[in-house]
């Protein structure tokens, strides 16, 4: 039997006592922690599949093989521990309120995602609500037309894209239109996504930096704090407007409300984490899927073939539960992903001690999958710098080893703490697209987009893509 080496021999930049790695990042012309993720590819390349390094108060074990990282998945416990959002679970205790989905842990995180699963993960639950979104997809294509400039392009799409995605999950949350996509939107809808355009800014200096804020407010947290609390009265409203309307409430903030027994402000803490964690993400996911359908004109017109096929054995209709299931746009989707995995690390604590690599790695560390790193591997993903949709399809001549494969469900994380919205983000983003290749064609004529964190990976600069109308 191979010797178990111990945990001080796992490879990796040593760094100096205290801070570690931390003078790396601060210095001109060093490291970056908007490229992180490219840090941790190249980490991996010097090291190998394991390395651990430790950055100021974080230290971090890097796993970049999925075999090892499968280890990690299949000893993760009842009650998986992931990363706090440290600067989310301070304001959450300083406001006197649990710590939501995203930050409790043991019982009180299993006992919220018992009840938020039921309805969130069942796809039929989350199907209830296709045609609904196939509406707002429609008013967001509309808006798409109306909202180009002489150039064809669509100035602020990235912000157009937040507007759809809240007034797409509004539909769930509270089965009605928040009103994002006329226009002008209500006031409302303008007030939450400034506000968490402003959270999710802050929140990233707040992640990145070491915690002062926790022994004094600096001006980044009196902002944060400031965008939160607007973040969380407008939930309020919203909770509390659904709430009134007895008759016409939501399905499920009446289920909360009077099958789990909810009280407003547990329901509005898990609304606003909700909505939190679905705007930045699923609008960064499409908006870099919509940039590699531009630039791969074949793709889209693939597409077309594909809601035409379904047409025509349709009687010359689709719906959005069959759009949500085609299968090409499901892998632009994961081939999106996995060229720019908007969440670039997935990560655990485990409660055990566990072997890694041949190295004893104790129980309490955080151990990160690398996956930026694993998904542009040339042994793992060949051609991995092109966009291959195919490559995940079952017409595709190459057969993809199946624990491959299965990293693609990394970026959604994994096992009993997976995303919770996962099917909500892929029905949406299916709809959308389809709806979008099949209105316009899509071209990109600029310098490649370059990835870049601002807490999700997101492009380096205004995405300019032209939509040209189809005859
Ligand atoms: C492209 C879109 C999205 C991506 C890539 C994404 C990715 C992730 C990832 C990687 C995690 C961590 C999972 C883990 O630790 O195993 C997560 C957690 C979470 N996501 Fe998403 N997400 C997306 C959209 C959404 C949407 C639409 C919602 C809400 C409707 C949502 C709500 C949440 C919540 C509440 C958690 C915490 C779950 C828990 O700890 O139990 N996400 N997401």
């Amino acid at each position: 039997m191979a010797k178990i080496l111990p945990f001080s021999k796992v490879p990796g930049p040593r760094g100096l006592p205290v801070i570690g790695t931390l003078f790396e990042y601060l210095k001109k012309d060093g490291l970056k922690f908007n490229k992180m993720f490219e840090v941790y590819r190249q980490r991996a390349l010097e090291y190998g599949n394991i390395f651990k390094e430790r950055v100021g108060p974080m230290h971090h074990v890097v796993i970049s093989c999925p075999v090892e990282y499968s280890k990690v998945i299949n000893s993760e416990g009842k009650y998986p521990v992931r990363i706090q959002m440290l600067p989310i679970a301070h304001y959450r205790k300083l406001r006197g309120l649990d710590l939501g989905l995203v930050n409790a842990q043991g019982e009180e995180w299993y006992k919220t995602r018992t009840i938020v699963s039921k309805k969130m993960l069942k796809l039929s639950e989350v199907l209830r609500f296709s045609e609904e979104m196939g509406q707002v997809a429609d008013d967001f294509v509309t808006r798409l037309d109306t909202a180009t400039n002489s150039l064809g392009e669509v100035p602020g799409l990235e912000y157009e894209l937040f507007k759809w995605t809240l007034e797409s999950i509004g539909t769930f949350l509270f089965e009605e239109r928040i009103g994002c996509l006329g226009d002008k939107p209500t006031p409302i809808a303008h007030s939450f996504l400034e506000n968490v355009e402003g959270f999710f800014k802050t929140l990233q200096p707040l992640l990145f930096n070491v915690p002062v804020y926790r022994l004094w407010p600096t001006d980044t947290w009196i902002q944060f704090e400031q965008y939160a609390d607007n973040i969380m009265s407008i939930g309020t409203f919203l909770v509390n407007k659904s709430l009134q309307e007895s008759d016409f409430s939501s399905a499920f903030i009446n289920y909360l409300a009077n099958v789990c027994h909810m009280t407003t402000q547990e329901i509005t803490g898990l609304v606003v984490d909700l909505l939190s964690a679905a705007v930045e993400t699923t609008s960064a996911a499409t908006l870099w899927s919509l940039y590699n359908l531009a630039k791969n004109p074949h793709v889209q017109e693939n597409i077309l073939q594909e809601i035409n096929d379904v047409k025509v054995k349709n009687g010359g209709t689709i719906t959005a539960e069959q759009r949500s299931k085609l299968p090409l746009v499901r892998a632009v989707v994961k081939e999106t992903l996995r060229l720019y995995p908007i969440t670039f690390a997935t990560s655990r604590y485990l409660p055990e001690d566990i072997v890694l690599s041949g190295y004893n790695i104790p129980a309490g560390n955080h151990i990160q999958a690398n996956l930026y790193g694993m998904y542009h591997d040339s042994s793992l993903f060949p051609k991995p710098e092109s966009f291959l949709p195919e490559r995940w399809m079952k017409t595709s001549d190459v057969q993809m080893d199946p624990i491959v494969k299965s990293t693609s469900q990394l970026v959604w994380g994994h096992g009993a703490r997976m995303c919770i919205g996962r099917r909500i983000a892929e029905q949406e983003m299916h709809i959308v697209l389809s709806k979008i290749v099949e209105k316009f064609h899509l071209s990109y004529q600029h310098d490649d987009l370059e990835p870049v964190l601002s807490t999700m990976m997101v492009p380096d600069r205004p995405v300019k893509i032209k939509f040209t109308a189809r005859q």
